[in-house]
């Protein structure tokens, strides 16, 4: 057995799916893997939760797995020098520390459930404006981040209020959870978190790097349920019990911050897009955070190690990338497995104008509009699933289309191309129709497991383990597959100008509980005049009643 081999293991929990990568350091090959998908469950509409411990026992599955994937490669997990974890971000979780229980399904970052809790919170600030406390936080008020999906936990959740008032209540994102489990739980386990996942949350102060106070009032949150804020490159702790007891845990990233990382787009302007459950476009703006007049997020994209620089990133996020494929697949069943999409979308040569706005969780860049929810329109007698899988991959591209050009404007850039990565890259098509419509062309690596690659690097360069010491280059390999534009800019223009069309008529569908005050007056007098009618109609009933039975 080959024992002299120098691996690092990535965690990486998707919102689809959770998988555990062993990375050689020498050559950043992906040695092995193994993947399972998880559970999504709608309890009601606008609802996304999933299981932290499913999750958590998916994660210990793919452990066990690759590492018997590994002896089969006749190699020894002894190789294996430490581990990072890599995450969907902004999913919210609510545990009790003594006993290591769950006190609520997670709130995924795609659940609209706090819709309600957003508008009252608006009210708070002078003029509604959601970008009140952007210069503090750099994001905008919005269901997605989870400083919302706590206060409804807190607000909401009997068990969450109990665990609170007996002070063993912990809120955490996906990483922390983790972290905290595998590190020894109730007995050991370490409860941090790193600056990229604290900085989805709304509740970390982007400069200093610390829970801002008045974020923490403002949502009503009290420090002490949250995790200690780490660099993303430290030792944390180590793994306790199982086959890798003992190794160190030394790299966090968010997920989409990883994939920066793995491509080695470290350098300002560098950026890249990651097509997974959701799509996500990060650039590198180097030290400086820059404040977006477009719509993007200012977030943090890494810190190396608690006493180096940190580096910060425009993001664009758009909700629905491969949800949208989910959907057709398990609501429409409109294919059976994933892999079909492409075949079904490649059957037609065009969309025959119709369009899709899968704004299932509302629109997020640029709109922010957690009132939005998802139409598709321009249908005729001769549409079919076909046309509709079409317009879904149109759909990812177009919202991309707007993400870099906000960028490009935003640092004054030109992109040359575009590097991309991500489960749903694997559609050849959705590059093709994205380098037409961006009008740029399009790069994917041959290894797709940026993410996974990413945070493997960062944990492989901590301090105490400095397996990994080469990141400086933009992710290289002969065997990239370019996808160039082929349409004229005529034929972008129209489809591009069509696609807002279809935008503006998803937006602000879902009615505000205090819609009333707001609403067309004529609906007002008629729904008063509806409830009069009923009123007066219970009055003269009741009247006759008694004059028949000689009351009156
Ligand atoms: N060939 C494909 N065509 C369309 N969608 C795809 C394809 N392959 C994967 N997907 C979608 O991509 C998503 C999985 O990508 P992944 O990066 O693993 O997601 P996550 O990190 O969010 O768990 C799923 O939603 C899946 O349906
Ligand atoms: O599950 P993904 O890969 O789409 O990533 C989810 C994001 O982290 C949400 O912000």
């Amino acid at each position: 057995m080959n024992f002299n081999k120098v691996l690092v293991g990535a965690i990486d929990q998707g919102t689809s799916s959770s998988r555990f990568l062993i990375f050689d350091t020498k050559t950043s090959e992906l040695v092995t893997y193994h993947q399972i998908d998880i559970k999504a469950s709608y309890p009601e509409k606008g609802w996304v939760e999933e299981d932290p411990l499913e999750i958590l026992d998916s994660i210990n599955a793919c452990i066990d797995q690759a590492l018997d994937n590994l002896i089969k490669l006749d190699i020894s997990p002894l190789c294996i020098q430490t581990i990072g974890i890599t995450n969907q971000r902004e999913t919210t979780v609510a545990f009790d520390i003594s006993t290591g229980k769950p006190l609520h399904n997670a709130i995924v970052w795609l659940d609209t459930r706090t819709t309600d809790t957003v508008n009252e919170l608006l009210k708070k600030i002078p003029g509604r404006d959601k970008n009140h406390l952007k210069p503090r936080c750099g994001l905008p008020l919005s269901t997605y981040f989870s400083a919302v999906k706590m206060k409804w936990l807190i607000d909401s959740s009997e068990k969450v209020q109990s665990a609170m008032r007996d002070g063993v209540c912990r809120f955490s994102t996906v990483d922390s959870w983790l972290l905290w489990n595998l590190t020894g739980g109730s007995k050991s386990g370490k409860f941090l978190t790193d600056v990229t996942n604290a900085s989805r949350t709304m509740l970390m102060n982007i400069y200093s790097l610390t829970w801002d106070p008045v974020l923490l009032e403002f949502f009503g949150i009290p420090q002490n349920v949250l995790p200690e804020i780490r660099s993303s490159c430290e030792i944390y702790g180590r793994m306790s019990g199982g086959k890798l007891d003992g190794v160190p845990i030394s790299g966090i990233l968010g997920d989409q911050q990883a994939a920066l990382y793995g491509h080695g787009c470290l350098s300002e302007g560098q950026a890249k897009n990651t097509y997974g459950t959701g799509c996500f476009m990060l650039c590198s703006t180097g030290t400086q955070v820059i404040s977006s007049k477009r719509g993007l997020l200012s977030t943090v994209a890494y810190k190396a190690g608690p006493n180096k620089p940190t580096f910060y990133a425009l993001e664009g996020s758009v909700a629905i990338a491969g949800a949208a494929t989910n959907w057709l697949r398990d609501n429409m069943g409109i294919i059976k497995n994933t892999n079909e999409f492409e075949t079904l979308a490649k059957s037609v040569s065009d969309t025959q104008n119709c369009y899709f706005v899968p704004a299932f969780s509302g629109l997020f860049f640029p709109y922010w509009e957690s009132h939005a929810r998802g139409i598709i329109c321009g249908l005729s007698q001769s549409t079919t699933k076909a046309h509709l899988a079409r317009a879904t991959l149109e759909a990812i591209c177009f919202q991309t289309v707007d993400v870099l050009e906000a960028i490009e404007r935003d640092m004054n850039i030109t992109l040359k191309v575009l590097n991309v990565d991500g489960g749903m890259s694997s559609n050849n098509l959705l590059l093709e129709m994205q380098a037409d419509l961006l009008g740029v062309p399009v790069v994917r690596p041959s290894m797709l497991e940026m993410t996974a690659l990413g945070v493997a690097k960062m944990a492989g360069q901590a301090e105490g383990v400095a397996v990994w010491n080469d990141h400086s280059n933009v992710y290289d390999d002969s065997t990239n597959d370019v996808f160039v534009p082929l349409i004229t800019t005529a034929s972008r223009r129209k489809r591009y100008m069509q696609w807002n069309k279809a935008i503006a008529r998803s937006k602000n569908w879902e009615l505000p509980d205090d819609e009333m005050i707001e609403a067309d007056p004529r609906e007002i007098s008629s729904m008063f005049s509806c409830a009069l009618f009923t009123v007066t109609s219970l009055a003269m009933y009741v009247f006759s009643e008694l004059v028949a039975d000689g009351y009156i």
